[in-house]
C-alpha cells in the first residue's frame, strides 16, 4: 500500500535546506552518518522493539531490559561497533539499563580517581564486561550531602584491608542504579578512617556478587528498592539498596589517585584537589546537559507533527478547521520549546568541549578552571533537566486529550526523564553550588579577575549603571542588545545578593537566609550562558540554504522568551523599562510567525525514527487516526469482548434485587 504522507504540504513549506540543518544538529557530516546508520539499525531490528514496555509486569519489564542489553552487547562484539558507535546504539535502543551506571560511572570512576596500576587492573575487565560495575554513593540518609555519608572503611594494619561497614539504617546504599539484581561490582563511596581518624570520604571498589552463581558474597545484604514512577519508564533499571557487614576488602582497593594509605597505615593526600573525588558527578552533569537536548526535541517534535495534524474550530464556508498549530498561543508555547531543545544542543556541545578542556589541563596539574567547570556543569545540569522536564509536560498538554495515551510516547517520556532533576545532585543544591561561586567572584572583584563564563563581571561598573538602548521592536534582534540586557540582569542579581549578604555578621547564616534570591542569581546567570553561546554560535560560518537564518530566529525566540518569562527579574533591576518588554514581546509574536512554515522542517532536522520516537502522535507520516484507533484494539483489555471479572463483579450488581421500597 503506497504511503501517504499527510505533513507534506508542510514541508513543502519549509524554507531551508533540512539536510543541512540535519548536520548541524548532529554536530558534524560524520556524527550525522553514524547517527542516522545506527537509529536506523536500532529499528530495523526486532530485538530491540518497544512498543509493549508500558504494558509488562516489573519482572518481565526487567527480564526484557535484560534480554536486550546482552542482544546491545552481542550486536556491538559481533559488528565491531567502535565506542562512538556503541554509545549511539545505546541511546537508540532507548531504555535505561545497569549498562548505563556500568559505562556511565563506574568505568569513568576509575579513570578518574583510580591510580595508573588500579586502571590497568580494573579497566580491562570493566571494558569487556567480565565484572559489572556500579556508583555506590546514596545512603538512605544522605544524598545531596555527600560529606554526611556514614559507611565507613576502616584501615586494618594487621591484615593490610579496608573493612567497609554500614553502621546504621541510614548508610544503607540506597538507589543506585544496576545495583539491586546485577553488578558484581561497586564504587561505594565510605569514609576513610585510619588510625582512629576520620579522612572523609572516598571511593572503594568492593565486589558484591559471587562471578561464579551470582549469590551475594559474604557481609552483603542487597536487593532492589522497588517500584518507581510510572508504568515501563526508569523501571528497566534496578535501583539497590546494599548493606555492608564489616566486609573486607584489599587496601589496594581504595581509589588512589586523589589520596592513599599505605602499607604502613600512613595517610596521604596527594597534589591533586580534593574536590576530584567529586570528579565522576562532574563528568555525568555534562553527559546529562547533552542529553537534555535529546529528550526535549524529542517531546517537541512529537507535539509540532500532532499540532500540524490536528485541526479544531475555525472551519470557513465548510472547509477545513483550523490546524491547532496556528493558534497564537499553541505556537507561544511549542515555538519556544523547541528553540529550547536547539539552545540546549549547543550548549550541551560547548561544554563538552569545556569538560574536555577541563580534564586536559587537570592531566597537566593545571587546576585552575575546576571551579568554573563544576559551576558550569551544575549549573546547566540543574537549568537544562528543569526546563526539558517541565517542556516535555508541556508538550503533553499541548497534545490535549491524546497526550495523556501511553501511545502518545510522552507519559513514558516524562517519566524516564523527570528524575534527572533530582539525581546528580538535586537542581537546587546544584543552583546553590553556582551562587557560592557567584559569590565568591563578587567578593573577589579587584583582587582576581574574572574568566570565561564569569568574565562579563570585569565590566561590572557598566553593567551596573547601564540602559538598554532598544527604540523599535526589531532592536531587539540586535545580538549586542540581548546579551548586555542579559549581562547586566545577571550582574545585577549576583551584586544585590552579595550586597545583602555583607548585611550578616555570620557568612553561612546569610547565605542559608538569602538562599532562594541566591538561586535566582544562580539561574540568571546560567541562562546567560546559554544564550552567549547560542549567539556565539552563530558567528561561525554555518553551510546550507537559509539554515543560519532559521537558527538566528530560533536564537531570539529563545531569548526574548526567557526575557518575557522573567521580566521581573528585568525590570525590577532596572535592566530594561515596561516599554522595553513590551517591544520585545511584539518582536517574539513577529519571530513566532516567521518559524511558523518551517516548524515540521526544523523537527525532521532531529532525523528521529518512528522507532525512536515511539509515540502515534508524532509519526513522520501523520497518519494519527487510523494508528490511534487501531492500537486501541491491541490494548490487552480488548482481548475479549466481555472484560475478566463480569460474572463476579459486573453481573451480580445488574442483577440485584433492589429491596428497599425508596430506592
Ligand atoms: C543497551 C546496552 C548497551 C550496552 C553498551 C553500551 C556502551 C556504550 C556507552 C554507554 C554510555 C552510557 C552513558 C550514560 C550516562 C550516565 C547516565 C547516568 C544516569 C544517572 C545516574 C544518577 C547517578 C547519581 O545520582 S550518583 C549520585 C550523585 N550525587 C550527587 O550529585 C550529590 C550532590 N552533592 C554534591 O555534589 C556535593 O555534596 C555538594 C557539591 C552539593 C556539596 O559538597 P560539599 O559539602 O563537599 O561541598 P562544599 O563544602 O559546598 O564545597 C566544597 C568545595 O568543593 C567545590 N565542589 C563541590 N563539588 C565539586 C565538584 N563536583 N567538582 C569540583 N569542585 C566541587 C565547591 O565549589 C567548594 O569549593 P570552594 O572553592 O571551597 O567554595
Ligand atoms: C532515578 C534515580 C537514580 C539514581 N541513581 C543513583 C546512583 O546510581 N548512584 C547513587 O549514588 N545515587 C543515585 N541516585 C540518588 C541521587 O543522586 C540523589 O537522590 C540526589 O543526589 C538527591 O539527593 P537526596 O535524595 O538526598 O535529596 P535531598 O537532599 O534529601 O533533597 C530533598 C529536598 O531538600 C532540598 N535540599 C537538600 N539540601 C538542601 C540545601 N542545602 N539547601 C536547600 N535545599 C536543600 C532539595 O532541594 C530537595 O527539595 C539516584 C536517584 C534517582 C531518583
Amino acid at each position: 500500500m503506497e504511503r501517504v504522507d499527510h505533513l507534506a504540504h508542510e514541508r513543502n513549506k519549509s524554507e531551508f535546506d533540512v539536510d543541512a540543518m540535519k548536520i548541524v544538529w548532529a554536530g558534524s557530516p560524520h556524527a550525522f552518518e553514524l547517527s542516522d546508520r545506527i537509529s536506523k539499525l536500532v529499528a530495523s531490528d526486532p530485538g530491540f522493539r518497544k512498543d509493549n514496555r508500558t504494558m509488562l509486569s516489573r519482572k518481565d519489564l526487567f527480564k526484557n531490559t535484560l534480554r536486550k542489553a546482552a542482544y546491545a552487547w552481542k550486536t556491538i562484539v559481533d559488528l565491531h561497533l567502535s565506542e562512538e558507535e556503541a554509545a549511539k546504539l545505546r541511546f537508540y535502543v532507548d531504555e535505561p539499563a545497569y549498562t548505563d551506571l556500568h559505562w556511565g560511572m563506574f568505568v569513568p570512576a576509575i579513570k578518574g580517581q583510580g591510580t595508573d596500576e588500579q586502571q590497568q587492573k580494573w579497566l580491562p575487565l570493566a571494558y569487556k564486561m567480565q565484572i559489572i560495575g556500579c556508583y555506590a554513593q546514596t545512603e538512605l540518609g544522605h544524598g545531596s550531602n555527600v560529606q554526611g555519608l556514614e559507611t565507613t572503611a576502616t584501615f586494618d594494619p594487621q591484615t593490610d584491608e579496608f573493612i567497609i561497614h554500614s553502621p546504621t539504617l541510614t548508610s544503607s546504599k540506597w538507589w543506585p542504579g544496576g545495583l539491586g539484581k546485577v553488578a558484581t561490582h561497586a564504587i561505594a563511596y565510605a569514609r576513610l578512617i585510619v588510625g582512629g581518624r576520620d579522612y572523609g570520604v572516598n571511593g572503594f571498589i568492593v565486589q558484591l556478587r559471587s562471578l561464579e552463581d551470582h549469590s551475594p558474597l559474604p557481609g552483603i545484604t542487597v536487593g532492589d528498592i522497588g517500584m518507581k514512577f510510572g508504568n515501563g519508564a526508569y523501571n528497566t533499571m534496578d535501583n539497590g539498596v546494599l548493606q555492608f557487614d564489616h566486609v573486607r576488602i584489599p587496601r589496594d582497593q581504595m581509589l588512589m589517585r586523589v589520596s592513599q594509605v599505605t602499607r604502613e597505615g600512613k595517610y596521604k593526600q596527594s597534589d591533586v584537589p580534593r574536590q576530584l573525588v567529586y570528579g565522576t558527578m562532574v563528568y555525568v552533569r555534562q553527559t546529562i546537559v547533552a542529553d537534555a537536548s535529546c529528550a526535549l526535541s524529542r517531546a517537541v517534535c512529537i507535539a509540532t507533527r500532532y499540532s500540524a495534524v490536528r485541526r479544531q474550530f475555525g472551519s470557513q464556508n465548510g472547509g477545513p478547521e483550523t490546524q491547532v498549530i496556528d493558534y497564537k498561543t499553541q505556537q507561544s508555547r511549542l515555538f519556544p520549546l523547541l528553540a529550547s531543545a536547539y539552545a540546549f544542543r549547543f550548549i550541551g556541545e560547548w561544554l563538552k568541549w569545556l569538560y574536555t578542556d577541563v580534564t586536559q589541563r587537570l592531566q597537566a596539574n593545571d587546576f585552575s578552571t575546576l571551579p568554573e567547570a563544576h559551576a558550569c556543569t551544575a549549573g546547566l545540569k540543574s537549568l537544562t533537566t528543569t526546563a526539558t522536564a517541565d517542556g516535555i509536560e508541556e508538550c503533553r498538554k499541548l497534545c490535549g486529550g491524546h497526550g495523556y495515551l501511553c501511545s502518545s510516547g510522552l507519559p513514558e517520556l516524562f517519566a524516564v526523564y523527570v528524575p534527572a532533576c533530582t539525581y546528580e545532585g538535586d537542581n537546587t543544591v546544584l543552583l546553590l553550588q553556582v551562587a557560592r561561586f557567584l559569590m565568591k567572584t563578587v567578593s573577589q572583584l579587584g583582587v582576581k579577575k574574572p574568566v570565561g563564563t564569569i568574565g562579563y563581571m570585569t565590566r561590572v561598573d557598566h553593567l551596573m549603571q547601564c540602559r538598554c538602548g532598544v527604540q523599535r521592536a526589531e532592536d531587539w534582534l540586535n545580538p549586542s542588545a540581548l546579551l548586555e540586557a542579559f549581562e547586566a540582569r545577571a550582574a545585577r542579581m549576583s551584586v544585590a545578593c552579595a550586597q545583602n549578604l555583607s548585611n550578616f555578621d555570620n557568612p553561612e547564616e546569610g547565605f542559608a537566609e538569602l538562599s532562594a534570591d541566591l538561586v535566582e542569581a544562580a539561574v540568571a546567570h546560567c541562562q546567560l550562558i546559554i544564550v552567549s553561546k547560542f549567539i556565539e554560535k552563530l558567528q561561525q560560518e554555518i553551510p546550507g540554504k537559509g539554515v543560519k537564518q532559521q537558527l538566528e530566529v530560533l536564537c531570539n525566540i529563545y531569548t526574548l522568551f526567557l526575557l518575557h518569562k522573567h521580566q521581573g527579574d528585568f525590570l525590577s533591576t532596572g535592566c530594561i523599562t515596561p516599554k522595553h518588554a513590551s517591544l520585545a514581546n511584539d518582536q517574539l509574536r513577529s519571530l513566532y510567525s516567521q518559524v511558523r512554515p518551517n516548524a515540521i522542517a526544523l523537527v525532521d532536522a532531529f532525523n528521529y525514527t518512528d522507532h525512536f520516537l515511539g509515540s502515534i502522535l508524532g509519526c513522520y507520516d501523520g497518519n494519527v487516526y487510523p494508528k490511534l484507533y487501531e492500537a486501541a484494539w491491541e490494548d490487552p483489555l480488548n482481548d475479549s469482548v466481555v472484560p475478566d471479572g463480569y460474572h463476579q463483579y459486573i453481573r451480580p450488581l445488574l442483577k440485584q434485587q433492589i429491596r428497599t421500597a425508596r430506592l
